[in-house]
């Protein structure tokens, strides 16, 4: 067991899936893994391993925020061996080159929060995905478009920006990210890549668009589940390739 997960050694797989919502791991591994047990209900940040396709999965909550999602992700790569994360989340769209329902292959992660400042001290890191798992999400959303043809979620690959308030005191900051390519907002991403280059592991961030920052539009919750199955779905591709 680790402080924060409630697992023993060797009941996580090395590969992990990442949601945000505990409640969304539950339902990932009741939906795409074979034989799934839950590991884990500290907290009620539930985990669970099972297999997909005969390939060990693990699918871990990571709570909201930056600072929970470092909690979990710290104990999975130094209590648990785990090799790669692939955050599967939500974002709002700060563009309207996205559509709500759309996909965000996050390249790499702007962010404000504190926690990077402090480890570098004034010098501004860059957290980015991992190459190999990038490059194969986007082929694996590019073959699901190729065989399903027109009518599905729209993916963009770029820059996401991982800000520590929900409700901003500055929202017009956001805003002039994206005329630096900044694409969406969401709260996980910069950490958890920022933890995976600093253990040598592998991540990347697949987040669904939930809300729309500019237009107001939002998803039903039916929607984002039926994006959540096709995200979730590249995901498992590019991970156990
Ligand atoms: N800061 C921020 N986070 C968002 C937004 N839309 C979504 Br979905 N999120 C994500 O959803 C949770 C907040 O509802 C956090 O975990 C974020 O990653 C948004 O417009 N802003």
């Amino acid at each position: 067991m680790s402080t924060h997960i409630g697992a023993a050694a060797g009941d996580i797989a090395p590969f992990v899936l990442m949601p945000g919502d505990p409640l969304r791991a539950q339902w990932i591994a009741e939906t795409f893994l074979d034989d799934a047990r839950c590991y884990t209900q500290v907290r009620g940040m539930l985990g669970f391993t099972g297999t997909w396709q005969g390939q060990r999965v693990s699918v871990q909550g990571s709570g909201m925020g930056q600072p929970s999602l470092a909690i979990y992700v710290n104990e999975l790569f130094t209590d648990y061996a785990v090799e790669s994360v692939i955050r599967v989340g939500s974002c709002g769209a700060l563009t309207e080159r996205l559509a709500v329902r759309d996909l965000v292959i996050a390249s790499g992660a702007c962010t404000d929060s504190s926690m990077n400042r402090i480890a570098f001290e004034g010098l501004d890191y860059a957290p980015v995905a991992d190459f190999g798992l990038l490059r194969d999400a986007a082929a694996a959303a590019a073959a699901r478009a190729a065989t399903r043809g027109p009518g599905g979620p729209a993916v963009h690959v770029g820059l996401i920006f991982s800000s520590d308030s929900f409700y901003a005191a500055r929202p017009e900051l956001a805003a002039r990210m994206v005329d630096y390519g900044v694409l969406a907002v969401e709260m996980e991403a910069a950490a958890l890549y920022t933890l995976a280059a600093r253990h040598g592991r592998r991540a990347l961030a697949i987040c669904t668009v939930s809300d729309h920052i500019v237009t107001g539009e939002e998803t039903t919750s039916h929607e984002r589940e039926q994006t959540f199955g096709e995200m979730v779905e590249i995901a498992l591709t590019a991970g156990l390739v």
